[in-house]
């Protein structure tokens, strides 16, 4: 373990493509670790007095409170920095910032989902921080969030994923630009670990190419698989896991109403009883949340037999605590 956070330079959690599949496998153990350390009430204090820095250019609930709840578990403290009070307004860059808070804590994380701007902010940071930089969400990445769901899939299917059946799906929602970084992570960390992954949405709502294709090369490398349809039902046939979401249609167009108008042509890809059916009997459904209820899936499949929603946010913590802990400098 002590290779991954004594390293000379600091590292930073932009993106799981910048970990080996080992390093992964150990941000999941840990966070299995100190998931069974919580519930039987063992102090983990991994990360003593030290202070990580928040800042949100977007509203949360999950990531804002499993960082701030996540560090205080493990002794240190969090700064939460609302940017309208922060010195942007009079040009300070991001590499200004990040200069700043590494001389004054020992970590920074931020959420920046502004599209063609928010991966940039980070990555300027990350370029001259002598502390960790941590992606809450960009305009590509959520590497956070699939950390959660690897581990709520473990703990349904056992700790070895490969050949697991995943679909994801865009679904319908009365919103033009819930960002892309949510489907993007799964499939590039879920091809890493060797599942078989369809990614299905109504032709237009595509992802990155450059993404879908590292994703393409992970598939190849790790003997994972990444099929792509435009059919909702396909995510779903013989499927452990199904994450119908919603996500912008950022190439259909620069216009927020045509954006709008092509989405409503879509409002049946809905996860619903009967696309359940077509999966396995111990199928998983799972959502990063927040979740639009009636528009994304019904009240009967988000609250029913199979959802696992709750798991995979609580998981937020653990995976969350497991890798500041790891780049922190704890343990
Ligand atoms: N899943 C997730 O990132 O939730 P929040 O937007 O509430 O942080």
């Amino acid at each position: 373990m002590s290779a991954f956070f004594k390293t000379e330079k600091s590292r930073h959690f932009i993106t799981t493509q910048d970990f080996t599949n080992e390093e992964i496998e150990m941000m999941l153990d840990l966070a299995r670790d100190l998931k069974i350390k919580m519930a039987s009430n063992i102090p983990t204090p991994y990360l003593l007095y030290k202070t990580l820095f928040l800042i949100f250019f977007d509203q949360s609930t999950r990531t804002r409170n499993s960082m701030e709840a996540g560090i205080a578990q493990l002794g240190g403290h969090a700064n939460f920095l609302n940017p309208s009070m922060m010195q942007l307004s009079h040009g300070e860059t991001p590499e200004d910032t990040a200069r700043v808070l590494a001389r004054m804590g020992h970590g920074i994380a931020v959420r920046a989902c502004e599209f063609g701007k928010g991966n940039k902010y980070l990555r300027g940071m990350a370029s001259v921080s002598q502390v960790p930089v941590m992606n809450l969400q960009d305009d590509i990445y959520h590497p956070f969030q699939v950390l959660a769901d690897a581990m709520t899939m473990q703990e349904r299917f056992g700790k070895n994923l490969k050949g697991l059946k995943v679909g994801i799906s865009w679904a319908y929602a009365e919103s033009h630009l819930k960002p892309l970084s949510v489907p993007q992570s799964q499939i590039l960390l879920f091809t890493r670990l060797g599942m078989d992954v369809t990614l299905a949405y109504p032709e237009k709502f595509d992802l990155m190419p450059d993404i879908v294709k590292q994703a393409q090369e992970n598939a190849e490398k790790y003997g994972g698989k990444l099929n792509i349809t435009h059919k909702m039902e396909d995510a779903f046939v013989d499927a452990h896991v199904v994450i119908p979401k919603n996500w912008g249609g950022f190439f259909v167009s620069d216009d927020p109403e045509e954006i709008m108008a092509e989405t409503r042509k879509h409002k049946d890809w809905i996860c619903d009883e009967e696309k359940m059916k077509l999966t396995r009997k111990d199928s998983i459904y799972m959502h990063a949340l927040p979740a639009d209820r009636g528009r994304e899936v019904v009240d009967s499949v988000i609250d029913g037999p199979h959802s696992v929603i709750f798991d995979e946010a609580e998981n937020r913590i653990h995976t969350a605590k497991a890798v500041m802990t790891l780049l922190m400098g704890g343990r």
